[in-house]
């Protein structure tokens, strides 16, 4: 190893000297407990919390730097690859801010993990810090819409996040006031404290807001946002970026919101395994030297690519392989790691998206990831995820909803990039149905669900035994 094997072996010598017994150390704590003539007699071999912690605390690291595994980190820009003609756009239209001019409002939307935040991040962080230099008092006021249920939430958050760039309270109650006077609040920080301000709307499509609402809640804010600029009850210049995976929210945007926000669109594609590994090359220097087998990036980032090109999982790999290295006391990040990665944030990724969703939901996507578990191309067709389905429901006596509902849950579920799908006919003369492809394993999304009691209670080779009897059905 390279300039950081000092300190490393200077670590292990102290843990190797630790055995000499000094009177405090957990050693002879636990052999004076030992001699207590009324005590048990204790394990040889058990150590005592003490020790596991400080051996833990002594243990070699295998990674040096974790800010650089972190997806919230703004790397910097030479450890950004592909998205040169992103950053160009982005920028170009930012820069106006640089001047005394209202910056064009984007719309930046492709896949989750292919670089929307990071970019408008870089390009915010590098504009704040000239403004510095200028006088000007920039600020980015950034929200991620994922956990925001209503308007009015929405609306706190901006004023919250606001006031904490430019260090000042917020002086309205979360609950209990109407949205105006949220509203009331955010304009009085941003006209009080900058000059320009960027809103970093991330993730805006979640922002669906009470469903009695004939307007989605993202429409309203991107309308009242964009409306409060002209109208001047914001002076400082400010621009909208709004993020999103869905390609067509802007076709959920209603038309006066669409009229006064009119963004410029910047479109993030899919990266590729090649590009995948440069990302995560340039990023190396996370692990000590010498630390990485050399197969471990390649296959994270053809385990990434897999799915749909993202960066996010790509980097996440390679960090739980690694951590999961440590754990094991492993002095190298091995294949066998990455494959075990894969594995669980996998699981991890299924698990969090269907925490949430309703038993209904769940058993909409139990049966569709089975039929597309015995295909060979891992997609599924809407009629034949349907027929499964009801076999679900009858087998545990649930609620059994029409195929166009079941059709509509599982549309749904594209907002959390679980899964996709595409409108395909059997022929000219015979109907339509949708063709489902999963961004995960089927597989993992079927042992995933398992654990919920219910779905458990079906036996797993009856199910397939179902499924292969109506794919065989459809073809
Ligand atoms: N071109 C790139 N070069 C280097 N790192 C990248 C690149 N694109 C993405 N990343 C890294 O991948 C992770 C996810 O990126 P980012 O959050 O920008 O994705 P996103 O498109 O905004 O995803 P989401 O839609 O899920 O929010 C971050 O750690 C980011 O630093």
């Amino acid at each position: 190893m390279d300039d950081f094997d000092a300190p490393r072996d200077e670590t292990r010598t102290s843990t190797d000297e630790s055995t000499d017994e000094p009177p405090s150390s957990p050693s002879s704590t636990r052999s004076e407990i030992a001699s207590g003539a009324d005590e048990p007699p204790v394990n040889g071999d058990a150590q005592t919390i003490e020790e596991m912690l400080l051996e833990f605390d002594h243990q070699d690291g295998l990674i040096r730097d974790r800010s650089l595994l972190d997806p919230n980190h703004i790397v910097s820009e030479e450890r950004i690859v592909g998205r040169d003609r992103q950053l160009k756009e982005v920028t170009k239209m930012l820069r106006v801010a640089l001047g005394d001019n209202r910056p064009p409002n984007l719309f930046l939307y492709g896949p989750s993990g292919t670089g929307k935040s990071l970019i408008t991040k870089a390009v915010c962080k590098n504009i704040s810090t000239i403004c510095e230099t200028r006088d000007i008092r920039f600020g980015t006021i950034e929200v991620n819409c994922q956990d925001l249920d209503t308007l009015g939430v929405a609306v706190y958050e901006l004023a919250s996040r606001a006031a904490e760039e430019a260090g000042v309270e917020v002086d309205v109650p979360k609950h209990g006031v109407a949205t105006k006077e949220k509203w009331d609040e955010l304009y009085r920080i941003v006209n009080e404290n900058f000059d320009s301000a960027v809103f970093v709307l991330d993730e805006l499509d979640m922002l669906v807001g009470r469903r009695d609402k004939q307007e989605p809640a993202f429409s309203r804010l991107l309308y009242q946002l964009s409306r409060a600029g002209a109208n001047n009850d914001l002076t400082a210049h400010v621009s909208v970026v709004a993020i999103s995976n869905d390609t067509k929210m802007m076709e959920s945007v209603g038309s006066r919101a669409l009229s006064s926000f009119t963004p410029e669109d910047v479109h993030f594609d899919d990266y590729d395994a090649n590009q995948l590994q440069l990302i995560l090359r340039r990023r190396r220097d996370a692990f000590y030297d010498d630390v990485l087998d050399e197969d471990v990036i390649p296959l994270a980032a053809a385990f990434a690519a897999q799915t749909h090109g993202d960066a996010r999982k790509a980097i996440d790999l390679i960090r739980v392989a690694g951590e999961l290295a440590e754990r094991e006391g492993d002095e190298r990040v091995r294949e066998g790691h990455v494959r075990e990665a894969q594995d669980k944030v996998e699981k991890n990724r299924v698990l969090e998206v269907v925490r949430g969703i309703s038993t209904q939901k769940k058993l909409c996507l139990y049966a569709t990831a089975a039929v597309a578990a015995e295909t060979d191309d891992e997609s599924a067709r809407s009629t034949t995820g349907y027929r499964v389905y009801q076999f679900l429901t009858d087998a545990i006596d649930a609620e059994q909803y029409h195929q166009e509902t079941y059709v509509n849950k599982m549309k749904e579920m594209t907002t959390y990039s679980l899964v996709d799908f595409e409108r395909r006919s059997h022929g000219p003369s015979s109907g339509m149905f949708l063709e489902f492809q999963f961004g995960e394993r089927p597989e993992t999304i079927l042992e995933t669900l398992r654990e919920d009691s219910r779905i458990d209670t079906v036996s797993p080779d009856e199910v397939s035994s179902v499924v292969k009897a109506q794919v065989r059905n459809e073809n």
